[in-house]
């Protein structure tokens, strides 16, 4: 009989958010009378996969545990790099007894728009695939390379102004977003080659990518953005507000 593979869920949580530059860590941002976190949470709740989730949260985090959240949670105490915060959470999901087969959801708390349907179907991608899926949206604008901030192609340095140094194809360029959901064996085995050869990665397909092992692209909406810079904070505002009059039995 083929059985569904477990799902074991995670939020990477224990980031500063320095580029936000709030007083307090941006999952911790509150919109719509919820914390990024905790629409986080609710999100990955709606899933017919998932029924519990693991929260990575920083060593020093005095917060998490004093909100109320819509699945059963357990934790974890994340890393310096994202990267280490996952590998942290995965650890933990070894050590319930997970089986290698299962898969891993990672998600990113800065991302609490993620339409339900987008977990679905990442989920379901990776249940067919060998090592793994992620969310993802084709680049829509042209992209510029810039050239170093104190010089431009043809002029002497000009302070800290930044000039172009060439346009980068688009063509077949996607944003990575997440959930990104992998095979708990494989993704324990890819993170291991991160930390021995000590690479600088910002989302866990990059460890797959560097063992040439394929990773499944899914379409997803462009409302999954991440919260990263101030602007964002209005731009997630107007979406969660769009996605809860769409949805109004939608509870954050
Ligand atoms: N050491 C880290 C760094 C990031 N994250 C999490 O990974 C997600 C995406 O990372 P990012 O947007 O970079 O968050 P921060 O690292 O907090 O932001 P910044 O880089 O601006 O400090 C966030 O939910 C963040 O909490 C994490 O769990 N552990
Ligand atoms: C994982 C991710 O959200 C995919 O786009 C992104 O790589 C996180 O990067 P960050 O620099 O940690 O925000």
């Amino acid at each position: 009989m083929n059985t569904k593979p477990s799902v074991h869920a995670m939020i990477v949580a224990a980031g500063r958010g320095s580029r936000f530059g709030a007083s307090i860590a941006k999952q911790y941002t509150r919109l719509q009378e919820q914390t990024l976190l905790q629409h986080s949470v609710a999100r990955l709740a709606a899933s017919t996969y998932i029924d519990k989730c693991l929260l990575v949260i920083a060593a020093n985090d005095t917060t998490a545990q004093t909100l109320s959240f819509k699945l059963p949670i357990s934790y974890a105490i994340g890393g310096a790099e994202r990267w280490q915060s996952v590998q942290a959470g995965v650890d933990a999901i070894v050590n319930t007894g997970a089986a290698g087969s299962d898969l891993v959801l990672i998600h990113d708390a800065a991302r609490p728009a993620v339409p339900t349907q987008d977990i679905e179907h990442v989920i379901e991608a990776a249940m067919l695939e060998r090592y793994g899926a992620i969310l993802a949206v084709p680049v829509a604008d042209t992209l510029k390379r810039s050239v170093s901030p104190n010089q431009s192609p043809s002029t002497p340095a000009l302070g800290s102004a930044r000039y172009i140094a060439h346009t980068v194809d688009r063509e077949g360029m996607w944003q990575a977003q997440t959930p990104q959901v992998y095979r708990l064996e494989q993704l324990q085995q890819v993170l291991a080659h991160v930390a021995r050869h000590e690479l600088a990665i910002t989302d866990e397909a990059s460890a797959f990518e560097h063992l040439n092992l394929p990773i499944r692209l899914v379409a997803g909406s462009r409302q999954n953005i991440k919260l990263t810079y101030p602007d964002d904070a209005v731009l997630l505002q107007a979406i969660l507000t769009a996605q809860k009059k769409s949805r109004p039995q939608l509870k954050p």
